[in-house]
């Protein structure tokens, strides 16, 4: 009878995802051999607190903090890198790499970053170089992208990509809770990053729009490329007004392929109540992707959490599983061929919800409607919505108008001595 073949993988993290990894591939244990013709032993796991990490594993002896011992064993043929954050993770996964090891990632904001250089690495040592996980979570968007999907021109996606604001959003508008408790429920969790403010801030959201672009349009987009605003102004008020409009508030990801040159964005919107994205609730995320050929595809699931991250995880693992016995790693690579320009945001064009307090005396919003025709912002809307004293707040939607004519004309109403305060301005689907 031939002898069982193990491939033998080394973990670099312990903690949400790393967890759920390990549990994964114990559940998996006896479909192993039968499913892939292969069975995966995880070897060693790093860690930075080894107590912790030993209370989690069945055998503390896999667990170390020397990265040598994983880095330097010729046994390890996989290297699953669920640790996070720039450094050291750059230089753990390009000295696998070189060690001649594949490697699987969650890690969005080295991808986002760094993608070109990694796939290159994995490239020169003919190794796969695998991050399902580092977009949208559970859902499986990388692999449809490249395989799947490759016999399109992809010109557009947008969706929901980050599970914490997901879920802070819908529990602001369906139970009325405050920001910070619902952000701290999302912690406990482990939906959100180590620093939430990557989450709050859509620069989370950010990454994963880059790292899917550059596998939709063939043309590398890095994180520095997309325009990032978060939820954090987002108040209750702007909810309650946005559902009195029939619409809801998400925190969503765009990216076109235009002739201009490709625009990527993060930024809250109001979009119908009907619109299939304002029902993906709680950590769900959504992507909505259109290609030539195939028109439109939807992708919906889990965005973040312990075992539908491990999923698509242990998925590249077994993806590399099959490369290695079929000795062809390295198979899919970078996908870049193309070298677009980016779009500024100041080109790109979208409505705008606007919410003021202005004095509430004669002549006043026909001076606000003077500076947003002066500037080329046509309004579709104005609305007095309650008075206060000698001020009345007005909410003003805009027609679609070039972000820069918006911006000339926030600059100017928000110098002018009649005007309060500007609460809040989000752009409209
Ligand atoms: N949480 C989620 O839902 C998702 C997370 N991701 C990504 O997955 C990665 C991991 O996230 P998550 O599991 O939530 O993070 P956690 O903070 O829960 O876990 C990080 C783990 O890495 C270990 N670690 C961190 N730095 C080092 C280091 N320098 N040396 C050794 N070990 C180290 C920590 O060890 P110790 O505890 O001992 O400090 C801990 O075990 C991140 O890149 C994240 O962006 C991707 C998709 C979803
Ligand atoms: N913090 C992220 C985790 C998954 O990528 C999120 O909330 O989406």
């Amino acid at each position: 009878m031939a002898e069982e073949r193990v491939i033998k993988i080394g973990m670099l993290g312990l903690g949400t995802v790393g967890t759920g990894v390990y549990k994964v591939l114990k559940s998996q244990q006896e479909e192993m051999l039968p499913k892939l013709g292969a069975r995966v032993e995880l070897k060693k796991i790093l860690v930075r607190n080894v107590e912790k990490a030993a209370a989690k594993v069945d055998d503390p002896s896999i667990v170390t903090m020397n990265f040598e011992d994983i880095a330097n064993d010729p046994e390890i043929e996989i290297v699953v890198e669920v640790m996070g954050g720039k450094q050291p993770a750059m230089n753990y996964i390009l000295a696998c790499l070189d060690a001649g090891k594949n490697v699987v990632t969650a890690n969005k904001d080295l991808v986002a970053s760094e993608g070109k250089k990694i796939l290159a690495a994995a490239k020169r040592n003919g190794k796969d170089f695998l991050y399902e996980a580092s977009v949208a979570g559970g859902i499986p968007i990388i692999r449809p992208v490249k395989q799947c999907l490759a016999a399109n021109h992809i010109t557009e996606l947008m969706g929901i990509f980050n599970g914490t604001t997901n879920f802070i959003l819908t529990k602001m508008s369906q139970e009325g809770m405050e920001f910070g408790d619902a952000l701290r429920l999302a912690q406990d969790m482990g939906y959100a990053e180590a620093d939430p403010t990557a989450d709050v801030e859509g620069l989370d959201a950010g990454r994963k729009v880059a790292i899917l672009a550059s596998a939709a349009f063939n043309s590398r987009v890095t994180f520095e490329d997309v325009y990032t605003e978060g939820i954090t102004k987002i108040t209750a008020t702007d909810i309650q007004y946005a559902k009195e409009m029939g619409c809801t508030i998400k925190l969503l990801g765009v990216a076109k392929d235009t002739p201009e040159g490709i625009e990527a964005r993060v930024h809250p919107m109001l979009i119908d109540s009907n619109h299939p994205l304002a029902t993906v609730n709680d950590s769900y995320n959504a992507v909505f992707l259109t290609g030539d050929a195939v028109q439109d595809t939807m992708f919906y699931g889990r965005g973040a959490g312990e075992l539908p991250t491990a999923s698509a995880v242990v998925g590249d693992i077994f993806d590399v599983v099959r490369n290695i016995l079929w000795n062809c790693c390295g198979r899919i690579g970078c996908t870049c061929y193309r070298e677009c320009p980016i779009k500024r945001v100041g080109e790109i064009k979208s409505k705008y919800f606007v919410r003021m307090q202005i004095e509430n005396r004669y002549g006043t919003l026909a001076s606000v409607a003077s500076v947003f025709g002066n500037n080329k912002v046509s309004i579709a809307q104005m609305l007095q919505k309650r008075v206060n004293g000698k001020y009345a707040e007005i909410v003003v939607i805009t027609d679609e108008v070039k972000e820069r004519h918006f911006e000339d004309a926030m600059q100017i109403l928000g110098g002018m001595s009649m005007i309060q305060e500007i609460s809040s301005t989000i752009r409209v689907y």
